[in-house]
């Protein structure tokens, strides 16, 4: 009773292919037909074929696939199948059946029609019935797990290799990510070999292991580290630009004795004036150094003040290491005008808290761990046909695989914190509890995170700058999708799936996050798009940003000390012994470099943001509103390019090309 056309559409990557054989079915609302193929699944291909069926299946709403084997089981990827229906005219009505997962063992896989969601109430329930059943399948594959009381919930996996197969990383990824730590290993032995023959008591000494693939900002940061106006830009537009905010009062800590009276007079002028602005390092106060190989590490809490000079430069006036404390001295307060090394080494200790926020709080927390929350949010409470699902899955690729990595190698009992940074040893995981314990929904979106910090309208602020531009584009993006599936503010309100997958990020997995003004129900199409614009922004431009200066801000060691060896100096005797006494050793400077350059550099199988060749939506709709998100992405590529060819520093890490469409890093 009717003819069609059948295309199957295989994965382009490594083993997607399969030697299995898979048997096709056509489910339509009045009857199903096998269709009785020999599918070639060969990688990268599409195969079509032409069939006649006997029976009137009515509309289609399902393809129905099984995998059958004789002797070895072989995964299939399958990315679609494409059905045209042959009218009794000439035109052809095409249907699309999004798969975009691992086809693995023999059981049947029912693949919903791509506007299912649509036609949720319609159809004698069907689409409900798959959708609930899909559900109850994924909370078994997706299990939430407390790996540690006070961090956000993970989902339940020793290692990757607990992980289903449709988030694991594919065999490029992981023979690239393996092999290139491998390949760092073998630098860091070469490295200490080298240095063994030499002597390592000056600055310069660094320069014996600042060999090897390094960017063109890495050799300018160790060119210029020492000067006050790159300490202060980093706060701005370098690798950490969360922490800075305008001061609106001097801080309460900040003990300034009568002898500086002069700087306490500078301080107010510049408060008066709108451009005095701090960086607070208290999240680190009494938390607990870690003892690498028997030697105990150090830690301090800063503040810095800086002044916003007329020409945007950001130039430090006062460092003070760690808070007062009842009973003890008054801290001292460092000062430009100290001797050279005195200051120099006053920065080394902020730059070595700055590593530590910023990879514990501003990078693994902020950006990492909340993704993996929305990664096993999404697949336990949303269907695949569910709109908000299908928006969000290309963003969430690989972010599970490289957190579970993270939890067994990075800062596991023994992982590389453990081995070279001072927050190791149990007091990372301290560090990453405050944070979790302060983390509230307004830093996660930039424009009240930047207004509440008094960072709009700052010419030099590039970070923020970008980050609002990619706000306002993301959120064009997703309202333009929102807006196809929900007419109005009732349809949100009404939809269990939508407002059970808000509740399980807030309450469950962020651990009762309503405190900190997550919400835990969606009642308009505004909160629904805020909410999902910040899940975007997460994990794409924010990730960027917070990644990618890992490659260049810490190649030079000096500039971000992963540990300190020595306390901080309580006065201002300073000398070169004690500063290459502070600073990493030899062991601890390389594993910093590898690392860093393993996380930062560019991933060869990256996907630009808003580039995924996945297609779940099916409607010209989409596509419009799609094809604008890259309008809008290309054009803030070319201001950011031209902006930044007049510029002595160059701030790319918000420029879309570089931006990856999910935290795979
Ligand atoms: C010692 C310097 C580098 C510290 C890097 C860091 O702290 C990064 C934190 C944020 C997120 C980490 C994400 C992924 C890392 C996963 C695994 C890395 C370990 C590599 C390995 O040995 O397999
Ligand atoms: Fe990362």
């Amino acid at each position: 009773m009717g003819r069609y056309r059948v295309r199957v559409a295989t994965g382009s990557f490594a083993f997607s292919g399969s030697n299995n054989q898979v048997r096709l079915w056509l489910v339509g609302l009045r009857a199903e037909a096998e269709l009785g193929l020999r599918l070639r699944l060969s990688r990268g291909q599409m195969e079509d074929f032409e069939v006649d069926v006997s029976e009137d299946l009515g509309p289609l709403l399902f393809v129905k696939l099984r995998k059958t084997h004789l002797l070895l089981k072989d995964a299939w990827f399958c990315n679609h199948i494409t059905v045209w229906v042959f009218q009794e005219s000439t035109e052809e009505k095409e249907i699309m059946f999004p798969c975009y997962r691992w086809v693995q063992g023999d059981g049947i896989i029912c693949l919903p029609e791509a506007t299912a969601w649509m036609m949720r109430n319609e159809v004698q329930g069907l689409f409900q019935k798959h959708g609930e059943e899909e559900l109850e399948e994924r909370r078994t594959l997706y299990r939430w797990a407390t790996w540690k009381e006070g961090l956000p919930l993970s989902v339940a996996a020793a290692s990757e290799k607990d992980l289903p197969l449709d988030v694991r990383f594919h065999e490029g990824k992981k023979i690239d990510f393996e092999g290139t730590l491998a390949a760092g290993m073998m630098d860091i032995a070469l490295k200490r070999l080298y240095t063994l023959l030499n002597s390592w008591k000056s600055l310069e000494d660094f320069d014996q292991i600042f060999w090897g693939s390094k960017s063109a900002l890495a050799k300018r940061v160790h060119q210029s580290w020492k000067e006050d106006d790159f300490f202060g830009y980093q706060f701005l537009n370098g690798v950490n630009p969360t922490l800075l905010r305008r001061s609106t009062s001097l801080p309460t800590r900040l003990v300034i004795p009568p002898e500086l009276e002069g700087l306490q007079v500078q301080l107010e002028r510049k408060l008066q004036e709108g451009c005095l602005f701090e960086a607070d390092f208290s999240l680190l106060a009494g938390v607990q150094a870690n003892v690498i190989q028997g030697e105990r590490q150090h830690l301090a809490a800063p503040l810095v003040m800086l002044k916003m000079e007329p020409d945007g430069k950001l130039l430090p006036m006062a460092i003070q290491l760690q808070p007062p404390c009842s009973g003890s001295p008054d801290p001292p307060l460092f000062l430009p005008s100290d001797p050279s090394l005195t200051w120099l080494l006053a920065k080394a200790w902020v730059r070595n808290s700055d590593f530590q926020l910023h990879e514990l709080q501003a990078h693994l927390l902020k950006t990492h761990l909340v993704a993996e929350v929305f990664a096993v949010a999404t697949m336990r409470c949303l269907p695949g046909m569910h709109p908000i699902f299908k928006l969000l899955i290309p963003h969430l690729r690989y972010t599970l695989e490289i957190n579970t990595r993270a939890r067994t190698k990075l800062i596991s009992d023994g992982g590389i914190f453990d081995q070279v940074v001072n927050t190791g040893g149990g007091g990372h995981l301290d560090v990453l509890r405050r944070a979790t314990a302060c983390l509230t929904y307004r830093s996660l979106c930039p424009p009240y995170d930047l207004a509440d910090r008094g960072l709009l309208g700052i010419p030099s602020a590039l970070y923020a700058h970008d980050a609002l531009r990619l706000w306002d584009i993301i959120s064009r993006y997703v309202q333009g999708i929102v807006h196809l599936y929900y007419s109005e503010d009732k349809v949100v309100q009404s939809d269990p799936e939508l407002q059970a997958w808000c509740q399980e990020i807030t309450e469950i997995g962020l651990c009762g996050a309503q405190e900190r003004g997550f919400p835990v129900s969606f009642q308009s199409r505004a909160e629904l798009c805020h909410f999902v614009t910040m899940c975007i922004f997460t994990c794409t431009a924010q990730h960027s940003g917070i990644n990618q200066g890992q490659l260049d801000w810490y190649a030079w060691v000096p500039n971000a000390p992963c540990t300190m060896r020595k306390p901080p100096p309580t006065t201002k005797d300073v000398t070169l012994e004690m500063v290459m006494a502070t600073l990493p050793n030899v062991h601890q400077a390389c594993l910093q470099m590898t690392i860093a350059w393993h996380l930062g550099r560019f991933q060869p199988d990256m996907v630009p943001l808003g580039h995924h060749k996945e297609e779940y939506f099916a409607g010209p709709g989409h596509k419009a509103v799609l094809n604008r998100f890259q309008e809008d992405l290309n054009t803030l590529e070319r201001e950011i390019v031209a902006r930044n060819k007049g510029l002595d520093l160059p701030y790319y890490y918000l420029q879309p090309s570089r931006i990856e469409n999910s935290i795979t890093i």
